[in-house]
Order: C-alpha cells, then structure tokens, then sequence
C-alpha cells in the first residue's frame, strides 16, 4: 500500500540547461521532475579561461553526470535532455552511468526498482570535429584528492615524474574536511578547488518524501575536476582507482551491481571515450591504480610513514552536514575493518593501532569478526556496500598478516585463519604485481609498467 511516506516513481526527468558565469567562476545546472525544480550550483575559485570551447565541453558534462542526484528523487521512466544533443557513444555512456551507476540505489530500494528500460530522450548529434584542447607544456596533472590510502599513494607515487602537480578537493561552498585538509598539507602540493552546492531540496527533504541511495558520485567529481584541469591547463585528471573497484558487489539475474561503478575500468574508459571526442586526444582522465590490487597499493602506503597520524578512509568523515561527520576513524564500519586487514601484513602492529584513536584497532575488537568473515567471504552476505577490496586481497591480507610476531596472538586474525579453505585464494606474492588492463599514458607510468 502506498502511504504519505511512501515515494513513487515519476513520470519524466527533465534536463532544463546549464549556463555559465564567468564572472563568479561559476556552473549552474538546473533539472526538474514532474515540475520540482533542481538546481547545482558549481564554483571554481582559481578560474581560468572560460572562453575556450572545451572549458563548455566538461560543463556539459557536469550537467550531464550531476544529474543523477535529482533524478534519483522519483526515478522515472524517462530523461528528457530537451535540446541537449548526444552522439550515439554519449547516449550510450550516460545511460550506463544512470542505469549501472544507480545500480545499488534501484537494488537496495523497497520494493527494488528496474531502471534498465530507462529511455534518453535527446537530439542526435553529429560531431564531426572536437574542441581541441591545448594543455600548458609538461606534466601537470590534476588529483583529486580524498585523504586515503589511494590518493595519497596516486600523489607520491606521480610526484617526482611532473612538473607542476596540483591536488584537487570538492567542497560544499567554505566547507573544508579536515580529513582532506591534514594530509593534503603533507603533499606539499598546492590545492585547486571546486565548491559543489547540491540543491538544498535533497539535503533537507523529509523522510520518506524522495527515494534515497548510493549515487557514483566519483563520476560526479571526475567530471567536475575535468573541468577545473581544463581551465587551469592541465594536461591530465589522474584518479586513484584501484582494480578491484570494477569487482561487482553482487550478481543479480546475470548483471553485476557495483557499489562502485563509477571507480571501475569500465566508467573510466567510457569517460575517457567521450572526452576524446569532444576535446581532443592532448588531455587524459585515467587513474594511476588501476593495474594494482588493494594489497600493492596498502604495501606503497606502508612507506609513507609522513601520513600515518592524518590520513583518514572512514566515510563517516565525509558527511555534507558538519554536524554528523566524525573527526576520527569510527573504528568499526566496513570500511574501519577493511583499510585495518589491507595495512596490516605492512605495518607494524602498534603503528597500525595508533591510527585508530577514538576506540579499540577493530583487530582488536572481537564484535567485529562478522565483519571480517564478511569480507573474506566467509558468510552467505554478500561484499558490503563499501569501498572495500574483493574476498582474495582480504584472503590474502589474512594469511600475511597471521605470520607477522606482533600479530601472532590476534583473536581475530587466528580465527579467520581456521576458517579460510586451504585451497583457493591466491597469495601476497600473485597479487604484488600488475594486474588488469589500464589506460595510463606512457608519460606517467610507474616504472614496473614500462618493464
Ligand atoms: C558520507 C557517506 O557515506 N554518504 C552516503 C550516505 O549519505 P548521508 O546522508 O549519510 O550523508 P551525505 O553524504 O552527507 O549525503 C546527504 C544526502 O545527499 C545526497 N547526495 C550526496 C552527494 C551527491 O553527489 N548526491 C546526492 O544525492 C545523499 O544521497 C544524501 O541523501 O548515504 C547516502 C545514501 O546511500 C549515500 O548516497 C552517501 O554517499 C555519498 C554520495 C558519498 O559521498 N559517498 C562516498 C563516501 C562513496 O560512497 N564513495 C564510493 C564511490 C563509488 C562511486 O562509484 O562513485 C566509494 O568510495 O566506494
Ligand atoms: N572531496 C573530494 N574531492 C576530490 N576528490 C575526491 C573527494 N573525495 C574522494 N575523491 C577522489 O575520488 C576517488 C575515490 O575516493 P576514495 O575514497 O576511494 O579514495 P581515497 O580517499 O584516496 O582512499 P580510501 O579508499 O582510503 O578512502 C579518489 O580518486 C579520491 O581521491
């Protein structure tokens, strides 16, 4: 039965434009559905030029990836872009990125949603040249940066092979996280910056009045720092997504939901498909891991011993509203867990236990072996719904981590020991090198790619 708490699907999605102002350096993107309007507002303090043909190419698609946010209220039918035209590849790319990207939002919403017989509904479009995009000479790539152990790997890793390398960190207007702040200062990079201001309607909307769920919103800002990299010359958006971001969470009927599409290979090489299109082949978006597993880039990280007491993984500091986020790690979601088991072959035991400083290492803390079994796949539920790495990394991370002496009386690592199989997974050594295709431009790759 449908009562006042109850959302319903809509009946259209509406694109209604997106305008510039160069004065403020600033985007705004307006939608509607079913006659409630939406609004994005997107500033860029550092500016740039505006006037340049590719600067309106990645507005574009700002416009187009932001979306998601406001469609997501009622979910209907249908996206009418009014007189927003696409090339066939375009279409095909955002209707993946709605379809695949809202994947876990339709899966995990009561009663589940079908969004795959989504219609795009736009004038077609014929490109027949591109804006072609001229970076300033040399290395300078653009990172977003979101504090963790990726990015920071991406940043030191990158560092000594540019020339003019900057950070990049979206923000709610004057927002800072101070989980971003605080190792971003141990880079030493100088930060280009984006201020995002979701429509209020969503962030104040009563329970029960919209739908609500996971948006992937790395496609979001992999959109927005394009466009920040274009105004400031760069010549390349390097993200830090690691392989097995593009393992599904959970299979259903055939067709993997991934909790985080939009840090996969498969929404990487589609952006990169339509930026090549539209801007030319002299700007590159990939991400500098995506050939490595969660155990090699926990091993670099491991090395950087400048960013143990401020680097921060647990989403509970990520929060919009100031008031909810956590200014420490939590200690025992999925993510706690996870960053916890993937670290802890390469760090000394109480070097790993100072990170968490509010509560017991989660290690430490016996209630959280569900979670454990979880990740190794050792239960019937599926991967969580989190950025965490798949079963074999944390198989592995187990297994090296149980031979270390300073672990050897941990409850925990004993008892996922006795109950992993003794066959299957593969070992720390197999997952120690490059794996998987990737798109990183010979100009910046690792020197154990070139071999
Ligand atoms: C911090 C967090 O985990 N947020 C998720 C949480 O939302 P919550 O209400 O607790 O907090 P807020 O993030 O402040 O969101 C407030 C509302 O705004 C909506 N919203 C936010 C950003 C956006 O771009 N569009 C939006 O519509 C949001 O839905 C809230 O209603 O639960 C939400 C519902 O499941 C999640 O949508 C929130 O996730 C954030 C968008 C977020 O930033 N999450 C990242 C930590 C995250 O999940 N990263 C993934 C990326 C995967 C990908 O494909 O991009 C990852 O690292 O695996
Ligand atoms: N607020 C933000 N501004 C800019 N980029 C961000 C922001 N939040 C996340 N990112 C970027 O989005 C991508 C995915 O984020 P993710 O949380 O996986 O990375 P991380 O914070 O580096 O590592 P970890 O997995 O340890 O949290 C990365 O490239 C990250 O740098």
């Amino acid at each position: 039965m449908t009562t006042a708490s109850t959302p319903t699907r809509g009946d259209v999605f509406r694109y209604e434009g997106y305008s510039i102002d160069p004065a403020r350096n600033q985007l705004t993107c307006t939608y509607s559905l079913d006659g409630a309007s939406y609004a994005e507002v997107v500033t860029f303090p550092g500016g740039g030029d505006w006037t340049q043909p590719a600067a309106d190419e990645a507005a574009r698609w700002v416009y187009l990836l932001a979306g998601v946010s406001y469609y997501k209220t009622a979910a209907p039918p249908v996206v009418d872009l009014g007189d927003t035209a696409l090339t066939d590849a375009e279409r095909g790319f955002l209707y993946e990125f709605y379809v695949d990207g809202l994947g876990e939002f339709a899966y995990r919403n009561t009663p589940r949603l079908d969004l795959s017989d989504l219609k795009i509904v736009a004038p077609a479009l014929h490109r027949t040249t591109s804006s072609t995009y001229t970076p300033k000479p040399g290395r300078r790539p653009l990172i977003p940066f979101g504090g963790g152990v990726d990015s920071t790997v991406t940043v030191e890793l990158i560092k000594p092979d540019t020339d003019d390398a900057a950070l990049f960190v979206v923000t709610r207007p004057g927002d800072r996280f101070e989980a971003i702040e605080e190792p971003a200062k141990v880079s030493g990079l100088p930060v280009v910056r984006a201020e995002r201001l979701i429509d209020d309607k969503l962030l104040t909307a009563r329970p029960g009045q919209f739908f609500n769920g996971h948006v992937p919103v790395t496609g979001i800002i992999s959109a927005i720092t394009v466009l920040a990299a274009l105004l400031g010359g760069h010549d390349a958006v390097v993200m830090s997504n690691e392989w097995s971001a593009s393992v599904g969470t959970i299979e259903v009927d055939g067709r993997s939901i991934n909790h985080q599409y939009s840090k996969g290979e498969s929404f990487e090489s589609g952006f990169r498909a339509v930026l090549a299109d539209a801007i030319g082949p002299d700007f590159d978006y990939f991400s500098l891991l995506r050939p490595y597993t969660e155990l090699w880039i926990a091993d670099r990280f491991a090395r950087l011993p400048e960013y143990f007491s401020t680097f921060r993984s647990c989403n509970r500091s990520f929060h919009i509203d100031p008031a909810k986020r956590l200014d420490h790690w939590c200690g025992h979601c999925d993510k706690c867990c996870f960053i916890d088991l993937i670290l802890s072959p390469f760090l000394a035991a109480d070097t790993l236990r100072a990170v968490f400083t509010v509560g017991p290492e989660p290690l430490d803390n016996a209630e959280l072996l569900p979670k454990f079994l979880t990740l190794l796949g050792l239960t019937p539920d599926t991967k969580p719904w989190e950025c965490v790495g798949d079963i074999n990394e944390c198989r592995a991370a187990t297994r090296a981590a149980a031979t270390r002496p300073d672990r050897a009386d941990s409850p925990i690592l004993t008892e996922l020991l006795r109950r992993l199989p003794d066959e299957g997974p593969l070992d720390v050594d197999h997952l120690m090198r490059p794996v998987g295709r990737h798109h990183i431009p010979e100009r910046y790759a690792p020197a154990d790619l070139l071999v």
